[in-house]
């Protein structure tokens, strides 16, 4: 019989087996609103794809209907081969959520949620056995919350409990992992401990789905990006995807463009002109002559719907702090 371990050998780099393939899927919710429509894409293996879109594009939809909550009334999703049901099944599938869904009230220690992640590898009675705590203690050591095992989940701050939810994934052993949002009330520096983490699960050949509104951080640790506005409007490799008229497409009127001169530059960069595109948070920002090449007009807030010729996005050499 095939197991994740080896699908995962066969698609380690993209190559092989698709991690995610989503193909001509519909899903509408019984008041009748269509969220997705004909939407289709494959992600390989070992690799993190951000999910891009306006709030209401269908990313959580998406998400729902991946992990089996919601099913799709046309078209059919498989991961790592296998249906969704049998995924679930076989415990392929963790879902890291957005703070709002969880009730933090709920008095759960730590330690409580990320054996959570272990339910699926228990038997009726979940009665922890010695391999079921040490892959908690192991998840936890792996996003550094060892010293908050004990704790109320409740009493942690947002960066903590998101650092929780993809332990209770990890102790699942998830070959697929789906962020909503992960960066959403987290300072820098645990943005970036998530994103090494997340580096390191690529490297092990699992799958990403990261939902994000953080356009600055999407070329830094994406390998591809998915563009969604009820369907799929791009996806592929991040460098060609992630394009200043994709952007466009995706966030209409939403996003922001603007093009500060030269003469005046920002802190630490005099003389060099900025490039800022925002939809609402972390703006993706890229000083001096790269820059430029996305727009030659300088000072000039722009939101027009205006289409224009599709060039890739330069990497940032610096992105804007947090405001
Ligand atoms: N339970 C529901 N019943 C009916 N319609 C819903 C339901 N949940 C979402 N929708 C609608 O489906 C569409 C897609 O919503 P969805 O939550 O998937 O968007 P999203 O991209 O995740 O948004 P956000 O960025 O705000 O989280 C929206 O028009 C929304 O109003």
């Amino acid at each position: 019989m095939k197991t994740a371990a080896s699908d995962l050998e066969e698609g380690h780099g993209g190559a092989g087996l698709d991690g995610i393939a989503v193909d001509d899927v519909t899903v509408s919710y019984r008041n009748g609103t269509t969220a997705l429509r004909d939407v289709s894409f494959t992600i390989p293996t070992g690799t993190i794809t951000a999910l891009v879109g306006v709030n209401g594009s269908g990313k959580s939809t998406l998400f729902k209907a991946i992990m089996g909550f919601l099913r799709a009334g046309k078209g059919s999703i498989s991961i790592l081969g296998r249906s969704v049901r049998d995924a679930l099944k076989e415990t392929l599938v963790a879902y890291v959520p957005q703070a709002e869904e969880v009730d933090w009230n709920f008095p759960v220690l730590v330690e409580d949620v990320v054996m959570m992640g272990r339910y699926g590898h228990m038997n009726m009675l979940r009665i922890p056995r010695k391999r079921d705590h040490e892959a908690v203690a192991g998840a936890l050591a792996r996003v550094n919350m060892t010293e908050f095992a004990k704790r109320q989940i409740g009493e942690l701050s947002g960066g903590q409990k998101k650092r929780v939810f993809l332990a209770r994934a990890l102790a699942q052993d998830a070959q697929v992992i789906l962020l909503d949002e992960p960066f959403t009330g987290v300072d820098v520096k645990t943005e970036e401990a998530i994103i090494r983490l997340l580096k390191g699960l690529r490297d092990e050949g699992r799958v990403m789905l990261v939902s994000t509104h953080n356009l600055g951080s999407v070329p830094e640790f994406c390998d591809r990006t998915v563009l969604l506005k009820q369907t799929v409007l791009d996806a592929g490799p991040t460098p060609e995807v992630f394009t200043e008229e994709n952007l466009r497409r995706t966030f209409g009127g939403v996003l922001r463009h603007f093009v500060l001169p030269g003469e005046r530059g920002a802190d630490g960069h005099p003389g060099e002109s900025v490039t800022v595109i925002s939809d609402d948070e972390r703006p993706f920002v890229v000083y001096g002559d790269e820059g430029e090449e996305l727009s030659a007009k300088p000072v000039k807030a722009r939101t027009s719907k205006k289409e224009t010729p599709k060039k890739p996005m330069p990497k940032p050499r610096r992105r804007t702090p947090r405001t």
